[in-house]
Parts: C-alpha cells; sequence; structure tokens
C-alpha cells in the first residue's frame, strides 16, 4: 500500500490493477488489446500515455472511462470499483462531442441541464465557462460557425462546467494546426493547475506528452500491449510550452524517453509491413 506524506493511504483517482483487455476477433478468436496494465493517477496529477499505434491507449482511457469492462483485474476510481460509467470522470475526444444543432452555450451547458440544473443556472454557470475559455462572445454561434480551436475551447468547458475529478482526455487537440495546439495547451494547463483534477491524457506525440505531464507512461507493441516505462516528468511548474521544448531538461527527457519508444514504435512498424508482405 503506497502512503500519502501524512500517512494516510493514497486514494488513487484512477486506479488499473492487472487489467486485461481481449475482444474477439470476426473469425472467432481472441484479440489481446492490452495485458496486466497497472496504473495508477494520484489526485491532481496530470499523466500522460504514448505508445504506438494500437497499443491500446484508447483501450486503456475507456476502462478507466467504465466504458468497457476490463476482462480480468480491476479498475478502480477514488476506491471503490468502475461499475457502469464513471461519474467522478469527464471525457475528451480527438473529435468533439459538440451538438450541431445547439449553440455553443447550449452545448456548453448540456452537462448541467442533464444532472437536473435548471436551465437559467445551466445557461449562467456555461456563460462564466465562456469567458474563462475565451469565448464570452460568441454563446449564439453554432459549432459550424467556429474555428478548430474555439470548438476545443467549447469542448474543453464542456468537460469542465460538471466539475469532475477526473479528466480523460483522448488525442483532443492532435486535429489542431501546431500554433493552435501549443496555445490550447498552455491553456488547458493553466485551467489544470489551479483546478487538483487528474487527468489521464492519450496522445502520439511524446513532445506534448513531456510538456504537460507530471509522468508519462509508455506501452509497449501490441498485440497484448503492457507498461514498458513510467517517467517522472520534473520539468518545475509553471511551464510555458511555447518555449519549454528548449529547456535542457526537456531535451534530456525527451532523448531518454524516445530511446524507449522507438524500440516498440519499430516493432509496430516491422509487423506491419511483415503482415503486407504475407497479404502481398
Ligand atoms: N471493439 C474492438 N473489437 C476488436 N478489436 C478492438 C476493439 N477496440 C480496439 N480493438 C483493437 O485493440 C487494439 C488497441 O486499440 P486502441 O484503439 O486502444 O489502440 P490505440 O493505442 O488507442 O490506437 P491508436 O494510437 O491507433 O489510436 C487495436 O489493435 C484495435 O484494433
Amino acid at each position: 500500500m503506497t502512503l500519502s506524506s501524512a500517512g494516510t493511504p493514497t486514494q488513487y483517482a484512477v486506479e488499473l490493477q492487472g487489467c486485461t483487455k481481449q475482444f474477439s476477433t470476426p473469425g472467432g478468436g481472441t484479440y489481446f488489446a492490452v495485458r496486466d496494465i497497472d496504473l495508477k493517477v494520484e489526485p491532481g496529477r496530470f499523466v500522460s500515455i504514448v505508445g504506438p499505434t494500437g497499443s491500446g491507449k484508447s483501450t486503456i482511457l475507456n476502462m478507466a472511462a467504465g466504458l468497457l469492462k476490463p476482462s480480468s483485474g480491476t479498475a478502480s476510481s477514488f476506491g471503490a470499483p468502475v461499475h457502469g460509467v464513471n461519474r467522478r470522470a469527464s471525457y475528451m475526444f480527438q473529435q468533439d462531442a459538440l451538438l450541431p444543432w445547439k449553440t455553443v452555450i447550449e452545448n456548453v451547458s448540456l452537462g448541467l441541464t442533464m444532472a437536473g440544473v435548471g436551465k437559467a443556472e445551466a445557461h449562467s454557470e456555461a456563460q462564466r465557462w465562456l469567458e474563462k475559455v475565451g469565448l464570452k462572445n460568441f454563446a449564439d454561434r453554432y459549432p459550424h460557425q467556429l474555428s478548430g480551436g474555439m470548438r476545443k475551447r467549447t469542448a474543453v468547458a464542456q468537460a469542465w462546467i460538471v466539475n469532475p475529478d477526473i479528466l480523460l482526455m483522448d488525442e483532443p487537440f492532435s486535429a489542431l494546426d501546431v500554433q493552435t495546439r501549443q496555445i490550447m495547451e498552455n491553456e488547458l494547463l493553466a485551467l489544470w493547475q489551479e483546478s487538483g483534477k487528474a487527468v489521464v491524457f492519450i496522445t502520439h506525440d511524446l513532445d506534448e506528452a513531456i510538456a504537460l505531464s507530471d509522468e508519462v507512461v509508455i506501452l509497449g507493441a501490441g498485440p497484448g500491449s503492457t507498461v514498458v516505462g513510467n517517467y517522472e516528468i520534473t520539468i518545475p511548474r509553471p511551464r510555458d510550452l511555447l518555449d519549454i521544448r528548449d529547456d535542457p531538461k526537456f531535451v534530456e527527457l525527451h532523448r531518454e524517453i524516445w530511446g524507449r519508444l522507438k524500440i516498440e514504435v519499430s516493432k509496430t512498424y516491422e509487423a506491419a509491413r511483415a503482415e503486407e508482405g504475407e497479404v502481398a
């Protein structure tokens, strides 16, 4: 058991213990997406998961969210097993989940109205969030009238308005251009820093993972991916993500972690090449 500095047992915001997830294949076989995953995320920590394509990053996030049940092992949140959707968590996907027929403010207030909060109160809270994410004059726009960055800000407000203890983010900024992405990353850190919320962040981009996180978890090549490395990111906060890539500590960590990750990326690439060869 881990003890906090106060000597009390740590209640992890997210804890996966020995989690394996297998899927049935169309041919009647079994495919192991991930095997024996152990993951512990303390409240207030920012943890990124990086791994080659198909290594089970989304599968892990979905088990933490309660959207997928582990085939074996246990997923828990704040000491309680996750049964059904994890109510302590909000989810942000690569493709934002904005409803095209609703305005920005309606989209942002949705989580509150669905939880039974009255429309006036939900809208007033949504307006407060729109101000926080720099969209106070866009409340009456529809999603198709927004830029990619503005849609992401709306999605951030939508995820945060319900005041979750955990943010589960699956490549939330990967569709953005590089500059907008860095601005959004900076904004996310500014929000997170004062929040005490745990974040589990999935990305393909090692730079992004190091820049944002307290810890980077590396997954090995699939099938049956496991955790092959955990790295503490000791770069002091607050961080300015527009300059962080020149920081000597960043460069050193990047070299070390990429040295491990590239082995797994190469394995995945070689396996894909071999499969193509078999098909040809
Ligand atoms: N519902 C499913 N049925 C069968 N196989 C699945 C299912 N969901 C995921 N898989 C397989 O499990 C493996 C892990 O998928 P997952 O999406 O978690 O990986 P990922 O690391 O997030 O991938 P990417 O980086 O490409 O987004 C993949 O080989 C995928 O094809």
